[in-house]
């Protein structure tokens, strides 16, 4: 990426040519033996096309890695993130391979010697724009994988569209990071939907966030999670990948920060998370539980810790719903009666 291979190898609009055509094109120009021999690489890895002897042309997932996400999420997991996996066993060994207990005391902080310092705090105060190749990573994560919208999943028009007051707030995505949620669910109903959409993180994620990237008709606001919700009213509050990074008590503040802004009997919770099944967990599931365990000492849960933790902020479960190509669940809570 840094040479801009990949910008290189596009260029022509994905026609082959050889080493020493894409060489020359890199920027800073490298070498022409280094780039022949990374494009030997990538071809035998399946990311780039050999179509003669010395003839390259890209790949679709060649030609994605222009592309800004693309880029933050190799950036993220290779230059930011990698480090702390790489030290996680001399965390454990130092710790007496105990699991980490807190979200500020884990390898991230062990590694970025910032223990106290939890990962989001980093990236605002150290590293916003970690911060934000984070957040094109978790756009990239969500990309081409069934949404909660989607047919078959949540019954957004039954359960959310239908019965909202038009004018009102109509969804806030609670710690939204880049907004990729809200934009492609305002993309898959358009106008069918009146109220207002509002995405809501850190002050610096919200700064970091361009323009371009969003609609400019969904609000963007900084508001710490951690506060009561400013935002009254709105049919759901939704949470996507914000109770898996917190331990209980921490879920807990969330949960009853939004409380006061619900309306009895409309107002919705969306929790968009991870559920452990009891046995039989899948890949995704186990490795993303670890990327947790590592950088935010924090971890999955089950749909009996799920219960636990939603009803003991004063909240029920209303129902807890699958999309049967996922691995996701959504969970729909209301305030408890
Ligand atoms: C795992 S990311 C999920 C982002 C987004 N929901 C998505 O799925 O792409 C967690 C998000 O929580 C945000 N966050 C962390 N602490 C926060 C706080 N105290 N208040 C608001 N947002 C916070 C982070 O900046 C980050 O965007």
């Amino acid at each position: 990426m840094d040479i801009h291979l990949f910008e290189a190898l596009s260029s022509d609009d994905g026609s082959p040519n050889s080493s020493a055509v894409i060489a020359e094109r890199t920027d800073p120009k490298a070498e022409h033996s280094l780039v022949a021999r990374m494009l030997r690489h990538l071809t035998a890895m399946n990311t780039v096309i050999e179509t003669a002897q010395d003839t390259y042309a890209p790949t679709p997932f060649a030609r994605a890695m222009i592309q800004e996400n693309f880029q933050s999420t190799v950036s993220f997991i290779q230059d930011d993130f990698q480090i702390a996996n790489l030290k996680a066993p001399d965390f454990f060994k130092e710790n007496n391979y105990q699991a980490p207990k807190s979200s500020i005391d884990a390898p991230f902080q062990y590694v970025y010697d910032c223990k106290g310092t939890h990962l989001f705090e980093y990236f605002g105060r150290q590293a916003p724009m970690m911060g934000k190749r984070f957040a094109g990573m978790m756009a990239l994560w969500s990309k081409d994988r069934p949404k909660w919208f989607d047919q078959g999943y949540y019954p957004v028009q039954n359960r959310l569209i239908e019965g909202a007051d038009s004018g009102k707030p109509f969804l806030v995505d609670v710690g939204g990071g880049s907004g990729h949620d809200l934009v492609q669910l305002k993309e898959a109903f358009g106008d069918h939907i009146k109220g207002d959409f509002v995405l809501q993180d850190r002050p610096e994620i919200v700064v970091a966030i361009a323009e371009k990237e969003v609609h400019a008709d969904i609000k963007k606001m900084g508001h710490d999670f951690l506060t009561e919700q400013p935002v009254k009213g709105a049919r759901a509050y939704y949470l996507y990948s914000i109770i898996q990074d917190w331990e209980d008590e921490t879920n807990q503040q969330i949960l009853r920060a939004l409380i006061p802004a619900m309306r009895r009997g409309y107002s919705k919770i969306l929790i968009n998370d991870f559920v452990m099944p009891d046995q039989g967990a899948h890949w995704m599931q186990t490795s993303l539980d670890w990327e947790l365990m590592v950088s935010l000492g924090a971890r999955h849960r089950t749909e009996a810790e799920m219960r636990k933790m939603i009803e003991g902020a004063g909240l029920k479960v209303v129902e807890i719903f699958k999309h049967p190509q996922s691995v996701d669940s959504l969970i729909e809570v209301e305030l408890a009666e």
